[in-house]
């Protein structure tokens, strides 16, 4: 197995006639075994990037190699599940086993796509269209990781699950992608539920990469500082500031000591993300392969 999942390189993707770009020139690089966040605003470009990964569509220009080859190459490898999560709605739960079995002969983990379906008590008999759409989800999960892939691609995984199935599932999802080595990548807007999940984030803007390393490598190049709203943080990079009273709370990228004035912790992932989300004009800051600024 390669040491990199993913590597995207000048990555573009632009869609109909006025090559709109959904992706504009994105450069990162995935290792193999990480749990990769990917977050930023809606129409950002992660559901492109995931298609792309996926082999679904072509990049317009740049490359993107997934395992090691071109995506399309490499389909048996990696499971997706996308947005809409498509299954056929005739067939029973247990007939989509059935099926995800027959297309994966050799490779298929009947137990893990069993115990996915299992733990959402959902009846082997009931048909597909009669299931709500957090059931659904449960049912992809299920097929995705009975194929064993070694790159599991999903796109807003849990947005109609309840929290508790929320919590269940992620908690299986990351202790077999943890058992096999499995490389996950997880689109998501619930930024909260990431946090000890994952590893590795990728934050997009207007279809660039904003942040990508490894998760403790960003927070720790960052600092959440409270101080006195007239003091000075001149001498390092703000990304987003706010003032209350005679009180300035900031999220910096430190560029040196701080002044003894300022009160420093360290950001959670909510933190950091939300501040350069409201910050769209933040300096890029890129760890996850030279593990230094690329500004
Ligand atoms: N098939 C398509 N045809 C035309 N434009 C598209 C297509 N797919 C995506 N786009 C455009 O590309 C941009 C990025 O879309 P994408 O779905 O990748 O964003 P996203 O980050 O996944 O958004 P969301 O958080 O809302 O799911 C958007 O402006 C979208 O309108």
């Amino acid at each position: 197995m390669t040491g990199t999942a993913i590597e995207a390189a000048a990555l573009s993707r632009t869609f109909g006639r006025r090559r709109k770009a959904a992706l504009d020139g994105c450069d990162f690089r995935l290792p193999a075994g990480s749990v990769c966040a990917v977050v930023g605003p809606n129409g950002a470009g992660k559901s492109t990037l995931l298609s792309l990964a996926a082999g679904l569509i072509r990049p317009t220009d740049g490359t993107l190699t997934v395992l090691g080859q071109a995506p399309a190459a490499v389909r048996e490898r990696l499971a997706y599940v996308a947005q809409d999560k498509p299954l056929y709605p005739q067939l029973t739960v247990a007939d989509t086993l059935r099926f995800g079995r027959e297309l994966n002969p050799g490779r298929w983990d009947a137990k893990v796509a069993e115990r996915i379906v299992d733990e959402g008590e959902l009846e082997p008999d009931a048909k597909i269209r009669t299931l709500s759409g957090g059931q659904r989800t449960r049912v992809a999960l299920a097929l995705a990781l009975g194929k064993r892939p070694e790159l599991l691609l999903l796109d807003e995984p849990m947005a109609d699950l309840d929290p508790l199935a929320r919590h269940q599932l992620m908690a299986t999802l990351m202790a077999d992608a943890a058992e096999h080595g499995t490389t996950v990548v997880m689109s998501s807007h619930v930024v909260a539920e990431l946090d000890g999940s994952c590893d590795h984030l990728l934050l997009l803007g207007a279809g660039r990469v904003r942040l990508a390393g490894p998760l403790d490598d960003l927070l720790s190049a960052h600092r959440l500082v409270t101080g006195r709203a007239d003091a000075s943080l001149d001498s390092h990079t703000v990304i987003e500031s706010r003032t209350t009273g005679r009180q300035l709370t900031a999220l910096i990228r430190p560029e040196g000591p701080l002044d003894s004035g300022w009160q420093a912790t360290a950001p959670t992932l909510e933190e950091l993300v939300l501040a350069h989300l409201r910050a769209p004009q933040a300096p890029v800051l890129r760890l996850d392969d030279v593990r230094e600024a690329a500004v």
